[in-house]
């Protein structure tokens, strides 16, 4: 640490420009750019010309989910895995667009592990809020994994983003002393991700899933339309007394604390909503700014287990891709097509369940509908060759489609068959029946029950 009075002469002393920064990545490298918003964008830009100009090779740029608008520039002005490749803990629309030209590799996780896997990273490249008076900068909504991505960091630079919210929380700040090199970046915009309109069939999901929050839950929703039609409905409800604790924080928390729907009242982290990650609108974001209510923390606490669990009628609500008759839930791929990563979903569905009253749902269209206009059922007697269990059956609470709620937990694997069936597209009810007969896991007596 430094003497207060240092704190002016040290962050001039560190100044340097994007591409003073960029230039101390050598071939070889590791380089975090974080997780959330927290990707740099001037210093990404003048790494993409030193990789180029100077030659550089093998260097590796990791992150977990990053929220961005645009693609990286180390991404779209280099050309081969052989200069620069990626590495990503979770494959959202972003990480998919550059494991597709073949240079995204995928990291499978359980969120609330991720601080500790981190290890050998030679740079990380930060985007940060401004350096208050104390010589901190805040590292904004994100802290997530940073505690892990800096303490396995051998050099940290830092982009202060003048737009980037001022994130209140737990370890949120970065002290000067522990940076090695400040960019005053062009202040880009931060990234915005618009609400997702909600399907008639989300819109089913919800009226099955509000009515069975109680008064008084703590809430995790994820990203997405069907979350935010819950949300909506939420606000527009009369439940009362809700709290937040999530990995992700989205927009729907904003319209239900502006329907005065957030108390706060629960027993942990009373009156603060507390989340790892955001991502969303400039609305968000602004709610984010300074504000004592909204709560970051790294997501060793957030996703903990025992955490979880210990927050009395905890809902998680998550989606997924599809899942079979033994209730086993893959929310990563579509066969071997790589979509997504666990994140946080079993962290999730195993606290939630723990937690007294607490309620874990999956939600899910029970059809989707192929480019040639065939339907396929989402609910499959059994999950296809390269399909990724996410969520062991063993950990599933309660499955939702637009034909209802299926209660596997307790449940015999012919419950669990019956149950799923009866929630699966009508038209496709007889053919699963068959299939399901033909793998044990149907009874005579079964099929009398819808
Ligand atoms: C950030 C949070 O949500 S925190 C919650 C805890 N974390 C998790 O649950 C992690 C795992 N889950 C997830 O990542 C998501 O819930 C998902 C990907 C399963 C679904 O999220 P959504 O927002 O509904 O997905 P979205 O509609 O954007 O689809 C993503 C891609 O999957 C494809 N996809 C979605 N469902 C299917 C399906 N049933 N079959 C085939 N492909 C599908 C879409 O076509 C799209 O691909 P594209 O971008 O190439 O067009
Ligand atoms: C990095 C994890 C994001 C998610 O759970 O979806």
């Amino acid at each position: 640490m430094y003497k207060l009075s240092q704190i002016a002469e040290e962050y001039q002393k560190k100044l340097v420009t994007p591409a003073q920064a960029a230039a101390v990545v050598k071939s070889g490298d590791r380089v975090s750019y974080g997780l959330g918003c927290s990707a740099p964008y001037d210093t990404d830009k003048a790494l993409a010309d030193h990789i180029n100009n100077d030659g550089l090779k093998g260097i590796e740029i990791v992150n977990a989910t990053i929220v961005k608008n645009e693609d990286y520039f180390t991404f779209t002005e280099t050309e081969s895995n052989d200069q620069v490749r990626f590495m990503s803990g979770h494959f959202n629309a972003f990480d998919r667009k550059m494991n597709k030209a073949g240079r995204c590799w995928f990291m499978p996780l359980l969120f609330n592990e991720l601080p500790k896997y981190w290890e050998d990273i030679d740079v990380a490249i930060l985007q940060v809020h401004e350096m208050d008076k104390w010589g901190n900068f805040n590292l904004g909504p994100q802290v997530a994994d940073l505690r892990g991505v800096l303490r396995a960091s051998k050099k940290v630079i830092v982009e202060v983003n003048k737009n980037m919210p001022k994130a209140l929380g737990y370890e949120t700040e970065l002290n000067i002393a522990d940076v090695d090199y400040i960019v005053e970046g062009s202040n880009h915009p931060m990234p915005i991700i618009p609400n997702k309109p909600a399907t008639p069939v989300d819109e089913k999901i919800a009226d099955f899933v509000v009515p069975m929050i109680e008064n008084g839950s703590t809430l995790q929703l994820g990203i997405g339309g069907l979350p935010a039609a819950i949300g909506h409905k939420l606000a527009e409800s009369d439940i009362q007394d809700l709290s937040g604790h999530t990995e992700m924080l989205v927009d729907p928390y904003v319209e239900l604390y502006e329907a005065g729907k957030i108390t706060g009242n629960k027993n942990r982290d009373k009156g603060k909503i507390i989340y790892t990650f955001a991502g969303g609108t400039q609305r968000l974001y602004d709610f984010i700014d300074d504000n004592q209510i909204v709560f970051n923390a790294p997501v060793n606490y957030v996703n903990n287990i025992n955490v979880v669990a210990s927050i009395d009628k905890f809902v998680s609500i998550n989606s997924c891709i599809n899942l079979d008759l033994y209730g086993q839930v893959c929310a990563e791929s579509a066969g071997y097509r790589h979509i997504s990563g666990t994140g946080g979903a079993l962290d999730f569905a195993q606290g939630a369940y723990l937690s007294r009253g607490g309620k874990g749902f999956i939600c899910v269209h029970s059809t989707r509908t192929l480019k040639d206009g065939t339907k396929e059922s989402l609910i499959r007697p059994t999950l296809t060759p390269g399909s990724v269990v996410t969520t062991p059956r063993s950990a599933v609470h309660y499955i939702v489609t637009e034909y209802g709620v299926a209660l596997l937990k307790g449940k015999s694997t012919w419950q669990r068959a019956e149950a799923l069936i009866n929630i699966a597209a009508p038209e496709f009810r007889e053919e699963l029946i068959k299939e399901a007969e033909k793998m044990g896991i149907w009874t005579n007596t079964s099929k009398t029950s819808y």
